[in-house]
């Protein structure tokens, strides 16, 4: 009897993973801790803790840090807002902000930690809007410089990655102009490229970053636009930017593969607040969290390109693994 070439296909992969030393031998190479970019989220000491998501004081930096390096942790990815907050997001570009005294934090205790930050204004205005409105108008320009001040002071202080993410076109390019004529030509922006999602509300209660007006926020690409997505990505990429971050991770993965194919710039899936609570819930008799199914996740995402992956539960899966 003649084997037809699939059914000889079937039999050489019933061979390979016949025999435990052989699977484990091909199989491909396994989730790290240099894979992933761990999240702080900083809250000013005193504040309450009764979040949904976890957060870190200052004070606490250090020693968080310290844990990250020896578990092989090589990146964080920082966001801190302001307790004050007014139409002009005046705090997003103070002396002595909150992400000021956080990257300070890092970068004294481990400077060879990479610090990215997210450059925002949605942790500033009183609307929770990552842009300004002057006169009820959306004022882009405005927006775009401001953010810019910001990126300025956030790489001042030693950040290493800066990542505007109110997706507006334009604020990468400003962004670029005000880091190089401000002598940090070797600090990189890394846009974050975001879906309007419902995945982002542990965020948002935790850091007081809900848009006031209860809408989705104007310029996150509708899930339903693949190419717009693709679009957005491109053009971010020809204002300068020299990386990007996708976001939700795990709901971006085809865009993650189509902008693979049109750029060498690494892809940084960011497994957003909503990933992290419903993937690894609190165990409600054990108070602990299964971080397997985030496992399963990044290693789906490596697998399908990811440069790295930014995630809440990069300690945890750290530790996991060694
Ligand atoms: N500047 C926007 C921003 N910064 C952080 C998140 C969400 C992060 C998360 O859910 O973990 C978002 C999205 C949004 O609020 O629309
Ligand atoms: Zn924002």
């Amino acid at each position: 009897m003649t084997t037809t070439p699939n059914t000889a296909a079937h039999a050489v992969s019933d061979r390979l993973h016949g025999r435990p030393a052989v699977r484990s031998f091909l199989e491909g190479p396994e989730l790290t801790a240099a894979d992933l970019s761990m999240v702080l989220l900083v809250r000013e000491d005193g504040e309450d803790t009764d979040r949904p998501m976890p957060t870190v004081t200052v004070a606490e930096i250090p020693q968080a840090v310290r844990d990250l390096a020896a578990a092989g942790i090589r990146s964080v990815k920082v966001f801190a807002n302001s307790l004050h907050r007014d139409p002009q997001a005046g705090g997003a570009v103070a002396p002595d902000s909150l992400m000021v005294r956080a990257i300070h934090a890092v970068k004294d205790t481990e400077p060879g930690m990479a610090v990215m930050t997210e450059n925002c204004l949605c942790g500033h205005t009183d609307t929770g809007e990552c842009h300004l409105t002057v006169n009820g108008r959306i004022d882009l320009g405005a927006t775009a410089a401001l953010t810019a001040a910001q990126a300025v002071i956030q790489a001042g202080a030693g950040a290493d990655i800066v990542g505007p993410a109110a997706m507006t076109r334009g604020t990468t390019w400003t962004v670029r102009q005000a880091l190089d004529e401000a002598g940090h030509r070797d600090v990189a922006t890394m846009p974050h490229l975001i879906f309007d999602s419902a995945l982002y509300e542990g965020y948002r209660t935790t850091m007081r970053a809900t848009p006031a007006s209860g809408a989705r926020r104007p310029f996150q690409i509708s899930p339903r636009s693949p190419e717009s997505a693709v679009d957005t990505g491109l053009a971010f990429l020809g204002e300068g930017a020299d990386m990007l971050l996708l976001e939700p991770g795990m709901l971006s993965v085809d865009i993650l593969t189509a902008l693979k194919r049109r750029t060498p710039a690494p892809l940084m899936p960011f497994s957003v607040s909503g990933e992290y609570t419903r993937l690894a819930p609190l165990g409600p008799a054990t108070g602990k969290r299964d971080f397997r199914p985030l496992a399963e996740l990044f290693t789906m995402l490596k697998r399908a390109g990811a440069e790295r992956i930014i995630t809440y539960a990069a300690l945890d899966l750290a530790r996991l693994r060694a």
